[in-house]
């Protein structure tokens, strides 16, 4: 007889959660991107929730492009505003489990060597936007994959705030992704062009980025 797995304080579901990343795996080896409705379990989603409802727009700031020295406001390019996640709050640990777990099985089916993981929490509000981007560049970062997790209970299509992936290089093919509750996105961060339209609510979303070890010499990339 087999010993049940131990259960997350969250989820009772790592068992589910191998199929869903089996199904993210084969996505990401096809085609580069996975869209993934009710993707995360409901009782993170739930806790995630209650977080964003005990946070005030004191906990965000505005977010920016770029990174470290090369970090500017930029309100042409988006302005919402940003929370990064710690694992200070048991909903934040939670989470890091989750996208921990990805990590590991990505790594094992695909091989993709990630290292590290870093995300935020992101509130746009009715009009915020965040033009055609790409999260990473070529040979000058190490993020390697994003994710994308919604938190918007109830979103209608009316409500806009879709994200906006281009497919191709040409910009022709697109796909829009509604930002509703438990709605996960997984995409190659260096080959994806995409961008978040304007909501008519306000729109609550973690973005995150699973990056690879470039370390060197003394310099420790990335910083932890
Ligand atoms: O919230 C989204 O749909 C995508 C956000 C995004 O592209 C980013 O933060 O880099
Ligand atoms: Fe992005």
């Amino acid at each position: 007889m087999q010993t049940p797995a131990p259960q997350s304080p969250v989820s009772a579901t790592p068992q589910d959660d191998g199929a869903l990343f089996d199904r993210i795996a084969d996505a990401l080896r096809e085609r580069g991107y996975a869209v993934c409705p009710n993707a995360l379990p409901p009782a993170l989603c739930a806790a995630l929730l209650a977080q964003l409802q005990a946070m005030n727009s004191a906990d965000f700031s505005r977010a920016g492009v770029g990174r470290e020295e090369d970090w500017t406001l930029n309100n042409f390019v988006r302005s919402d505003a940003i929370c990064w996640i710690t694992g200070a709050s048991p909903a934040g640990g939670d989470w890091l489990d989750w996208a921990s777990r990805l990590r590991q099985h990505l790594n094992r089916q695909l091989l993709l060597g990630l290292f590290s993981f870093e995300s935020h929490f992101a509130h746009y509000r009715p009009g915020d936007f965040y033009r055609k981007h790409l999260d990473a560049f070529r040979g000058d970062t190490n993020r390697v994959l994003s994710v994308v997790a919604y938190l918007n209970p109830d979103w209608q299509a009316p409500d806009g705030g879709e994200l906006l992936m281009y497919l191709d290089a040409e910009g022709g093919n697109t796909l829009k992704v509604l930002p509703g509750l438990g709605t996960v996105v997984v995409f190659l961060s260096e080959e994806f062009p995409h961008e978040v339209l304007p909501a008519r609510r306000d729109r609550y979303s973690i973005a995150g980025w699973y990056r690879v070890n470039t370390s060197r010499g003394d310099r420790i990339d990335p910083p932890q």
